[in-house]
């Protein structure tokens, strides 16, 4: 190939500054180092945890970066000792990577690689250097992927390679939304047959839940949201009842806990409030109950209850990246939507070119988009 060994000069949308849309530049894409694949992103869908970063939330936030983490795309070419994969392979980047040697991967307890880990959230890749410029700027990574790129380099143990008969357009979803709530209530949850579940937050992640939920046999799946367009669509993803708690008057968690007989025994936060995740906590099942937090709030929030709800035998559960490790798992997860046992075409409500990426967050704030795939 022409561009191996070569910068690339390619389109990418660049957050300059937090607050401010995103702007479509000409960007300069290094080769890859040791260790590190450069691919063409070919679609990538725009996830909450974009806007969150974008909206000056997040305390890892940096700019200017190129953001972007649930992508799908090609290896265009590899760097030094990279055996893993080889150009022309379809992947999926992972901001969770699995690298198979620190002791977060040796241990069946958890998926939170820390091998690269510093760096990711330096915005930098390992070797603390980045492989964007543009104007004769840095422009910082995001996440270890940053798929809002037509080009974008990431480490090799933060790929996934994948099926090739796999359209991209749809599975770059398996890069985060998907598989996080699918994995939440599956892996971290390990939700039972006949289980009560209830759910905060009706978007991809909170829907991906519910998809988790009917898949281990739930028997009550209640979506809990505010926006009542969402309640239609649940059920296909298998909400089977409706809360909204702007229409009751008294608190969410007592009109639950009286749907449920006592509670329910999992709940699952997927919007990133920490009121909700209080009401979520609460709305559990003395002795037994289960909380999943999924969503991720802003920096300097905080979550509160009355240590008696743990005393009496609820939990509170984190769930990053639905626990799945991710190489070995991602391409599985593509698998079972080729074999039809996964729901992923569902979820994208638009599909627009990356010029329009500013209107790809307009529609997720609005609530009309589940995912909105850009076409890159
Ligand atoms: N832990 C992890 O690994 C991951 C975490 N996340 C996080 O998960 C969260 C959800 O992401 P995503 O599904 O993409 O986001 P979306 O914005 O698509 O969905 C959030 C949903 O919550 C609803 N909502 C907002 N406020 C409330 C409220 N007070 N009570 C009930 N419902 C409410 C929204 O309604 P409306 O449409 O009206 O705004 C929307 O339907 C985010 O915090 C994201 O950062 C995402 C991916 C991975
Ligand atoms: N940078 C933020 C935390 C952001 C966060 O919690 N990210 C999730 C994934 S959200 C995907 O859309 C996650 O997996 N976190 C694990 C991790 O190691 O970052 C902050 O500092 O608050
Ligand atoms: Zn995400
Ligand atoms: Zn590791």
């Amino acid at each position: 190939m022409a561009t191996v060994g070569q910068v690339i000069k390619c389109k990418a949308a660049v957050a300059w500054e937090e607050k401010k849309p995103l702007v479509i530049e000409e960007i300069e894409v290094a080769p890859p180092g040791p260790g590190e694949v450069r691919l063409k992103v070919e679609f990538t869908g725009v996830c909450h945890t974009d806007a969150y970063t974008l909206g000056g939330h997040d305390p890892e936030g940096l700019f200017p970066s190129v953001l972007g983490h649930e992508g799908g795309g090609v290896v265009e070419s590899v760097g030094e000792g990279v055996t893993s994969v080889q150009p022309g392979d379809h992947v999926i980047p992972l901001y969770t990577p699995e690298c198979g040697e620190c002791k977060f991967c040796k241990s069946p307890k958890t998926n939170l690689c820390s091998k690269i880990r510093a760096t990711q959230g330096r915005g930098l890749m390992p070797d603390g250097t980045s492989r964007f410029t543009c104007k004769g700027k840095t422009l910082f990574h995001f996440m270890g992927c940053s798929t809002f790129s037509q080009y974008t380099v990431a480490a090799e143990i933060s790929v996934a390679k994948i099926s090739k008969n796999a359209p991209l357009d749809k599975v770059c979803l398996l890069g985060c939304g998907i598989s996080t709530g699918y994995g939440a209530a599956i892996n971290t949850a390990k939700v039972e047959e006949g289980s009560t579940c209830a759910i905060w937050g009706l978007g991809a992640v909170g829907l991906a839940v519910a998809m988790g939920c009917r898949a281990q046999k739930a028997g009550r799946i209640i979506g809990v949201d505010i926006n009542d367009d969402k309640f239609e669509v649940a059920k296909v993803f298998g909400v089977t009842e409706f809360v909204n708690p702007k229409k009751l008057d008294k608190k969410v968690s007592e009109v639950l806990i009286e749907m449920t007989d006592g509670g329910c025994d999992y709940t699952f936060e997927c919007i990133g409030n920490v009121a909700t995740m209080r009401d979520a906590l609460e709305s559990c099942h003395k002795g037994w109950g289960e909380s999943i937090i999924l969503g991720v709030a802003a920096a300097g929030q905080e979550i509160s209850t009355r240590p008696f709800q743990l005393v009496t035998g609820r939990v509170w559960r984190g769930s990053a990246f639905g626990g799945w490790k991710s190489r070995s798992s991602v391409p599985r997860l593509v698998d079972d939507y080729m074999n039809k046992k996964l729901m992923v075409d569902e979820f994208v409500t638009f599909m627009k070119p990356l010029d329009e990426i500013n209107e790809a967050f307009e529609l997720m704030h609005a609530g009309k988009a589940l995912r909105t795939v850009l076409i890159m």
